[in-house]
C-alpha cells in the first residue's frame, strides 16, 4: 500500500521534473537557474521523502566505506528472504557467498513501526582514460527513503542499528583463523607481516569436552559474563579483557579448551611463540596488531622462557656486577647474551595489565603449563590471570562425555567397573580417549570399553609397582643413614 503510494507520488514527480528539464533548455542561463531552484523547492514541498545516499568507497575510491559494508551485511539478512533478484558477492573472509540485492533492486524495512525503503543502485561514469582503479567508474551505492517526519529518528537510531546489526552479521559469517607469530628478523623481508594466519577449523566444543560438568558450566557462564561485559568493565573502569590460567598434566585438553573457547566465542585466536619474539618492544608491537575480538594464547608459559628464573638471576647479576676486578671478555659475552634474551617477566607483565591493553578491548589472555607451581606468583596473581582453570586426570563425569562422543553410550553395565578403576588410578583424558577409539572396522563398544579397562588395570599395576620401588628405595636409604 504504502510502497504504491511512493511510486504513484514518485512518478509524477519524475514527470514534472522531466517537463521542467525540456522546458529550461530553451531559457536564458540565468532564467534557467532560477527555474531550476523553484523546481527543487517545489519538488521538495509536493514531495514529503528525504533520501540518503551512502557510497560503496570512501573519496579516494582506495577504501571501501565501512559504513556501506555493514549496511549491505544487514541487508544480506533482509534481502535474501525478501528482494527477487539478488546477487552474490564473495566478501573477504566470509564463510560462505553472501546474498545481497542486485542493481537497483529495492527492499524495505521497518523501525519502531515506520516504513522505510532501501534501494541498491549504481552509477557508470563514461571512461575517458585509463584508470588504476577500476571500482572508481562504477559507483555502488544504497539509498535510503524516508518521510520527512521520522527524520530524527531515522538519522539517529535507525542507522546506528543497522550498523550495529549489520556488523554483528558480517562478525558471525565471518571465517575464524589461527594466528602465528613470524619470527622478528622476518618482519621486513619481502611481503613480511608481524603474524600469519590459517583458517581455524578446529572441532572442538564445550560439548565435547571431557571435564566436571560444573567446572564446564562455571568456565561457560564466564565467558557469557565477559561477552556481555562491555558496559560493566566500563562502569568498573576495567579493560574489556580476561586472563585464564589453564593447568594440568599433558594430555588433560588444555589446548583442546583453548579451541572450545574459541568456537564458542567466535573470536580468532593469536597463538604467541614467545622464543621467537625478539624483545619487550617486539612483543608490545605484536600484541597492538592484534584486533578485538580475539584470544591470546602463550601455550607452556613456563617453557617459553625463563620466566620463573628472571628476577632471580637479575638480583645475582647485580651483586656479580660489584665486583670490582671482572674479567672483560666474560663481561662481553655475557652482555651478549642478554642482548639475545628477549621478553621478560616485567615485559610480559606490562603487557597483561599495561596501558596498552585498553586499547580496543574484548580479548582473552589464555596461558598454560604443565607446572603452576613452578610460576612466579606476580604473574598469576589474581587481577592478572582472572581465572586459575585445573585441567586434571580423566573423573567418571568426563569419562561418560568421552563414552557419548566415542561410542555413543549413555549407559553400559561395565560403567561401573570403569568408574571404580578410574577412582583408583589417573589416566589423562587423551589415553581414555585413544583406549576408546574403536580398532576395528566394525566398531564395537562393548570390546572398547573392555580395552578400555584393561589400560587401566595396567595403569593402576604400573603405579603400584612404582610406589613399592619407592617404598624400597627410600628403606635402602634410610638404613644406609
Ligand atoms: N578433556 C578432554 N576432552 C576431550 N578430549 C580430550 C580432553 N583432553 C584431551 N583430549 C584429547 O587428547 C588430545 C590431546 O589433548 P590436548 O592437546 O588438549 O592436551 P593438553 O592438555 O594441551 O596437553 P599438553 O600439556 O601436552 O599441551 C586432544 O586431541 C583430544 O582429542
Ligand atoms: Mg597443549
Amino acid at each position: 500500500m504504502m510502497g504504491e503510494m511512493w511510486a504513484q507520488t514518485g512518478s509524477v514527480i519524475a514527470s514534472v521534473m522531466f517537463v521542467a528539464a525540456i522546458f529550461q533548455q530553451y531559457l536564458p542561463r540565468q532564467l534557467r537557474y532560477h527555474v531550476e531552484r523553484y523546481t527543487q523547492k517545489l519538488v521538495s514541498f509536493v514531495y514529503p521523502y528525504i533520501q540518503i545516499s551512502f557510497d560503496e568507497f570512501t573519496n579516494d575510491f582506495r577504501k571501501r566505506s565501512e559504513i556501506y559494508s555493514a549496511i549491505q551485511s544487514y541487508l544480506s539478512a533482509k534481502s535474501s528472504t525478501r528482494a527477487k533478484r539478488l546477487k552474490a558477492h564473495d566478501v573477504k573472509d566470509s564463510k560462505s557467498v553472501v546474498l545481497g540485492m542486485d542493481d537497483n533492486e529495492e527492499v524495505t524495512d521497518e523501525f519502531q513501526g515506520i516504513n522505510l525503503s532501501w534501494a541498491s543502485r549504481k552509477r557508470t561514469k563514461n571512461q575517458t582514460s585509463f584508470s588504476f582503479y577500476p571500482q572508481a567508474d562504477e559507483k555502488n551505492h544504497y539509498t535510503l527513503t524516508f518521510h520527512r517526519r521520522h527524520r530524527d529518528i531515522i538519522t539517529g537510531s535507525y542507522l546506528d542499528y543497522v550498523i550495529k546489526e549489520g556488523k554483528a552479521i558480517s562478525v558471525s559469517n565471518r571465517q575464524r583463523k589461527l594466528y602465528i607469530n613470524n619470527p622478528t628478523q622476518n618482519w621486513y623481508s619481502y611481503r613480511g607481516t608481524k603474524w600469519s594466519h590459517v583458517v581455524f577449523e578446529h572441532p572442538a566444543s564445550f560439548e565435547t569436552l571431557a571435564m566436571d560438568p560444573k567446572k564446564k558450566e562455571e568456565i561457560v557462564n564466564d565467558l557469557i559474563k565477559f561477552r556481555k561485559g562491555k558496559e560493566y568493565y566500563a562502569k568498573i573502569g576495567k579493560p574489556w579483557k580476561r586472563g585464564y590460567l589453564l593447568y594440568g598434566p599433558p594430555g588433560t585438553g588444555k589446548s583442546t579448551m583453548i579451541a572450545a573457547m574459541s568456537n564458542f566465542m567466535d573470536y580468532d585466536v593469536y597463538d604467541l611463540e614467545l622464543t621467537t619474539v625478539k624483545d619487550n618492544a617486539e612483543l608490545r608491537k605484536l600484541l597492538i596488531d592484534t584486533p578485538n575480538k580475539s584470544i591470546i594464547v602463550i601455550e607452556d608459559i613456563d617453557c617459553s622462557l625463563d620466566l620463573t628464573g628472571q628476577r632471580k638471576k637479575k638480583k645475582e647479576k647485580d651483586e656479580e656486577d660489584k665486583e670490582e676486578n671482572k674479567d672483560p671478555v666474560r663481561k662481553m659475552r655475557e652482555d651478549q647474551e642478554n642482548t639475545q634474551s628477549k621478553v621478560t617477566l616485567s615485559g610480559l607483565l606490562n603487557f597483561i595489565d599495561g596501558i596498552w591493553s585498553a586499547c580496543g578491548g574484548e580479548r582473552l589472555i589464555v596461558f598454560t603449563t604443565n607446572y603452576v607451581e613452578k610460576l612466579d606468583p606476580a604473574l598469576i596473581r589474581r587481577g592478572r590471570m582472572d581465572k586459575h582453570i585445573e585441567l586434571s586426570y580423566c573423573c567418571f563425569e568426563a569419562f561418560k562425555v568421552l563414552a557419548r562422543n566415542y561410542l555413543d553410550l549413555d549407559s553400559h553395565e561395565l560403567f561401573e567397573t570403569i568408574a571404580r578403576l578410574l577412582g583408583e588410578t589417573n589416566m589423562t583424558p587423551a589415553d581414555v580417549a585413544e583406549n576408546l577409539m574403536p580398532k576395528s572396522v566394525i566398531p564395537d563398544a562393548e570390546s572398547c570399553l573392555k580395552n578400555l579397562i584393561e589400560a587401566l588395570e595396567a595403569a593402576k599395576e604400573k603405579a603400584r609397582m612404582m610406589a613399592e620401588d619407592e617404598a624400597k628405595s627410600e628403606a635402602e636409604e634410610a638404613a644406609k643413614l
